[in-house]
Order: structure tokens, then C-alpha cells, then sequence
């Protein structure tokens, strides 16, 4: 299980100094799309150059162009890049063409997909990489979570890895590792924390315990 480090709501120079603290204990780091929207791809490659041995997740979330866009985020430094699990099977088929020409990798968002079972074994039958469950902010906020969805894909999915996102925290952490999925994507349960360093060392050795 790997730990992705979700920056969202800060600028390009926080977000640098904020992987700073913590790069120690993350395997990847994710340029959230309120960054991207804000500032663009410039944000991808100011953090790749900053941190070239970590791994750099666009968060584009693609739902259109997408052979377009991965070219895009890949040629800005991108590593992994997302797009919408409500997105049309060829728009998948192109950002997955697209990431293996330029030898990146595609983590597919369900968020706001209904049938989550059959639409992952359709996502895992078209090559993404990753199969993401994510309950965004504006769901957290009715008080929903995603473990449930993850334990759906995880029955399901035979080549990609899972990976789940969404207001996991320290204390919520253990009923996301029970599930077993490849990545856990946290962002304010690290960022909101006075001791971002702590934070993200207390998730690191909880996951590495599995
Ligand atoms: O993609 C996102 C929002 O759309 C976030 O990056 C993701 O939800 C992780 O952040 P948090 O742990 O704060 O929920």
C-alpha cells in the first residue's frame, strides 16, 4: 500500500514547501484540481522539478480530449493522471493509449459514478491502471465515505489497482486498510494538522503495518 498526498487548497510555493515537511513519509504527490484550475500545469512542473524523485499525480480529472490531455499533464511532468470514471469508454481508451505511449500511468475517478461494480470491471477490462473510489467534498459534508465502494471494486477488479480518496483521516485509517487497496490518497487529514510531519509519519507506519 502506497500514500498519496492530496494538496488542494494552497498555492504553487505552500505546495512546495509543504512536501518539504512530509516527503519522508508519502510516495505520491497529488496536484490537486483546485491547484491545476488556479494555476494550471505549471503548478505539475514546478513540484516535479522541486521533487524529482517523487511521484507527481495530475488531478486533471479528464472527461473530454482525453489522449489530448494526458499528453498535456505527462509533458508537464506528470507521472499519474486522472480522469472521470463517467467519461466515455473512448475517451478512456485514449488517455490510456496515450499514457502508455509516454510511459505514465491513468488512475481512473469514480466519483459520482452510480453502479460502481459493473462500470470498474468495464474500467479494468480498458486498461486504467488505477481504479479510484472517491467521495468528494461536497458528499464528506453530508457525512458519506467511500469503504463500501472500495470493498465493491475490490471483488471485482482483476488487473488494475484500487485506490480510494476522500476525508480519510488517522482514526478512519484502519477501516481503509482492512480493504487492502493498492494507494490511499489523504489530503486534509494531513494538511489541516498544525504537525503536518507527524501526521503524515502516524498514517505512513499504520499503512506499512497493513
Ligand atoms: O480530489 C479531491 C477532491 O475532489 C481530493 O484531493 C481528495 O478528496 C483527497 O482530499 P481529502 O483527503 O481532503 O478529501
Amino acid at each position: 500500500m502506497k500514500l498519496q498526498l492530496a494538496l488542494d487548497l494552497v498555492n504553487i510555493p505552500e505546495a512546495i514547501e509543504l512536501v518539504s515537511e512530509v516527503q519522508d513519509s508519502i510516495d505520491v504527490v497529488e496536484i490537486g484540481t483546485p491547484i491545476i484550475n488556479s494555476w494550471g500545469h505549471a503548478a505539475v512542473r514546478e513540484m516535479k522539478k522541486a521533487y524529482p524523485h517523487l511521484t507527481v499525480l495530475a488531478d486533471v480529472k479528464i472527461m473530454d480530449a482525453a489522449g489530448y490531455e494526458v499528453q498535456q499533464a505527462s509533458a508537464a511532468g506528470a507521472d499519474i493522471v486522472t480522469i472521470l470514471g463517467a467519461a466515455e469508454d473512448s475517451s478512456i481508451r485514449g488517455a490510456v493509449e496515450a499514457a502508455k505511449k509516454e510511459g505514465k500511468e491513468i488512475l481512473v475517478d469514480m466519483i459520482a459514478v452510480k453502479d460502481i461494480e459493473t462500470r470498474a470491471k468495464e474500467l479494468d477490462q480498458l486498461g486504467a491502471d488505477y481504479i479510484c473510489v472517491h467521495t468528494g467534498y461536497d458528499l464528506q459534508a453530508e457525512g458519506k465515505d467511500s469503504f463500501e465502494d472500495l470493498r465493491k471494486i475490490k471483488a471485482v477488479v482483476k488487473n488494475a489497482k484500487t485506490a480510494i480518496a476522500g476525508g480519510i483521516k488517522l482514526e478512519t485509517l484502519p477501516e481503509v486498510i482492512k480493504a487492502q487497496p493498492d494507494l490511499v490518497i489523504v489530503g486534509g487529514g494531513i494538511t489541516t494538522k498544525e504537525d503536518k510531519k507527524t501526521a503524515a509519519q502516524e498514517i505512513k507506519a499504520l499503512i506499512n503495518k497493513g
